[in-house]
């Protein structure tokens, strides 16, 4: 297998293909041009290409590329198929519709622990998996060999939370909350923040009612751009 260092910004496109790709493979579409995988990541078909060259050859054709081969090789090239264990601090309203997503398994991520520090929830169930303290988070982590943690709680928490998963061996941490964390340099975290998204679409529809009919007027946000505008 190629073994290359994908930048960031081509991971996660290359996830999006790798999504709609799946798509595709239950409408039964053999082949993908360049411009529908771009148009499924807001992007170009020759930055469609650009991503494709970190992996291993697709056999792209005049038609396109071949859809279960291409599906197949960002699999394996990005390791989706292996299980991967992840754990949940904060299992209030948004953490436990994370840990009671099936979506996640599609890419072989599994939510198998949960933590929460208030003793109301400990000791709860959601789904088939069992709160537990927050206290043995750490330890846990080490000891299941758990390399992501999701991370729900309050912002004013969150950091506490964040040292902890360090400690644990977490490497990869995907926080939904305001905080900006502190963590070492080999720990990535990708913050998801979404009252500020809600808030995009709110100053979107409010610059609407003063622009009747005039959607050029509303800043530059890629989603935005995607959902108004053509993209051929
Ligand atoms: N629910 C949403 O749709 C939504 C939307 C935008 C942002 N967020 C953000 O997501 C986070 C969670 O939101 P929510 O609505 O699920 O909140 P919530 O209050 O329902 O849940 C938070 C949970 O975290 C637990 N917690 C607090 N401190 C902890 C700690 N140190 N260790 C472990 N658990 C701890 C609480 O006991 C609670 O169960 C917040 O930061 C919030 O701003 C949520």
């Amino acid at each position: 297998m190629k073994k290359t260092t994908i930048p960031l910004p081509s991971l996660r496109r290359l996830l999006l293909y790798y999504r709609h790709l799946l798509a595709a493979i239950d409408a039964g579409q053999e082949y993908q041009s360049s411009a529908e995988l771009a148009w499924t990541a807001d992007t170009t078909p020759e930055q469609v290409r650009k991503d494709l060259s970190y992996l291993p050859s697709q056999g792209r054709s005049r038609v396109g590329y071949p859809t279960q081969k291409l599906a197949q090789i960002i699999e394996e090239t990005l390791n989706l198929t292996s299980d991967k264990d992840v754990l949940l601090a904060g299992a209030g309203n948004l953490g436990r519709a994370l840990a009671l997503y099936p979506g996640f398994k599609q890419y072989g991520l599994n939510i198998v622990v949960l933590f929460d520090n208030d003793p109301a929830r400990v000791g709860t169930r959601v789904g088939r998996l069992q709160v537990l303290p927050v206290e043995k988070l750490s330890n846990l982590a080490a000891r299941m060999l758990i390399r992501i943690g999701i991370i729900a709680t309050p912002p004013e928490n969150a950091q506490d939370v964040a040292d902890a998963m360090v400690a644990g061996g977490i490497k990869a941490i995907w926080n939904f909350t305001s905080a900006r964390l502190t963590v070492p340099e080999d720990v990535l975290v990708n913050t998801i923040d979404l009252s500020p998204e809600l808030l995009v679409l709110s100053q979107y529809v409010h610059n609407l009612g003063k622009h009747p009919g005039h959607s050029e007027a509303i800043p530059e946000h890629p989603t935005l751009e995607r959902e108004g505008q053509d993209p051929a």
